[in-house]
């Protein structure tokens, strides 16, 4: 099956597990893009298009929803009149977010809408024009692609990164081993990053951000490439740690329907609402 035949069966499966049409045609471009970019076959990637659609329409509320949401701690993110202009554009203008130990914020909006630039600018990666963020604790950031060495494999990178978070090699191998083994992973020793799948990397970019339990973890798309059983492991370990009383910040495009998460800060401009 090559690519254009599993996304016509993916679009197919997708509206026959009864998401809309909208939401259909982003999960379709998204998997398009990561499928064009990363240059690998869609059943590698991605399994079956019909176990792929049902994921989806499962995180769409499925059987498996979250579980109650506990009473939220201090906070841990406060992001005030984040503005910010590109050649002229404005991308961002005076957004605000609040997330509370203990919350799972999520930060949808169309392709372009600024949710990356949002999630660096909280992190502390891209200045913005106006605002200000605080944030209370370590944080973590998991980018939406890069993010690992392509020569170092999966203990180098925990080693790497973990020390730099006061880790020792060894209790940072361990919590990294751990944190893989929760989305179904055992890194092979001695392979390179490079030499991983994209769904793979993104595994290791996620191990990567927990590293040192920071309070604050910031995600961007992490579950690109993920199957199905990752994608729903995922979740799973989302709501861990918030119960956990982490404070968490998704970018998604997947959730329209949110009720995964505790807060949505939605990015569409009222112009592109109204087209
Ligand atoms: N460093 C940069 N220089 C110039 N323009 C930029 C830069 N970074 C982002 N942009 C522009 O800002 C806008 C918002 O980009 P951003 O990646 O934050 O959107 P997004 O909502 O995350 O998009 P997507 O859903 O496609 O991932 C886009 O028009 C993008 O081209």
């Amino acid at each position: 099956m090559n690519h254009n035949a599993w996304l016509a069966a993916l679009t197919g499966e997708l509206r026959r597990h009864g998401v809309g049409p909208d939401l259909t045609g982003h999960v379709v471009a998204e998997a398009a893009t990561h499928l064009t970019e990363s240059g690998e076959h869609p059943l590698r990637v991605f399994g079956p298009p019909d176990a792929y659609a049902r994921a989806v329409a499962d995180s769409l509320g499925g059987p498996d929803r979250r579980p109650p949401h506990r009473r939220p701690g201090p906070v841990r993110l406060a992001a005030q009149g984040i503005t910010k202009r590109y050649r002229g554009r404005t991308v961002l203008d005076r957004v605000d977010l609040t997330v509370r130990a203990g919350e799972i914020a999520a930060v949808v909006g169309a392709n372009g809408s600024g949710k990356s630039t949002f999630l660096r600018i909280c992190a502390g990666l891209v200045s913005p024009d106006a605002g200000t963020v605080r944030v209370h604790g370590a944080l973590g950031y998991c980018p939406q692609d890069g993010g690992t060495a392509e020569f170092l494999d999966a203990d180098e990178h925990f080693a790497l990164v973990g020390g730099g978070r006061g880790l020792t090699r060894d209790t940072a191998r361990r919590a990294g081993r751990a944190g893989a083994a929760a989305l179904d992973w055992s890194p092979p020793a001695g392979t390179q990053a490079r030499h991983l799948s994209g769904g793979t990397r993104q595994k290791l970019n996620l191990v990567l951000a927990r590293l040192g339990e920071p309070e604050v973890l910031l995600l961007d798309e992490p579950y690109q490439g993920f199957d199905r059983g990752t994608y729903l492991d995922f979740w799973h370990e989302v709501w861990r740690w918030r119960d956990a009383g982490k404070a968490i910040v998704v970018v998604t495009h997947l959730l329209n329907q949110l009720d995964r998460v505790d807060l949505v800060l939605d990015l569409t401009t009222p112009r592109e609402r109204a087209a």
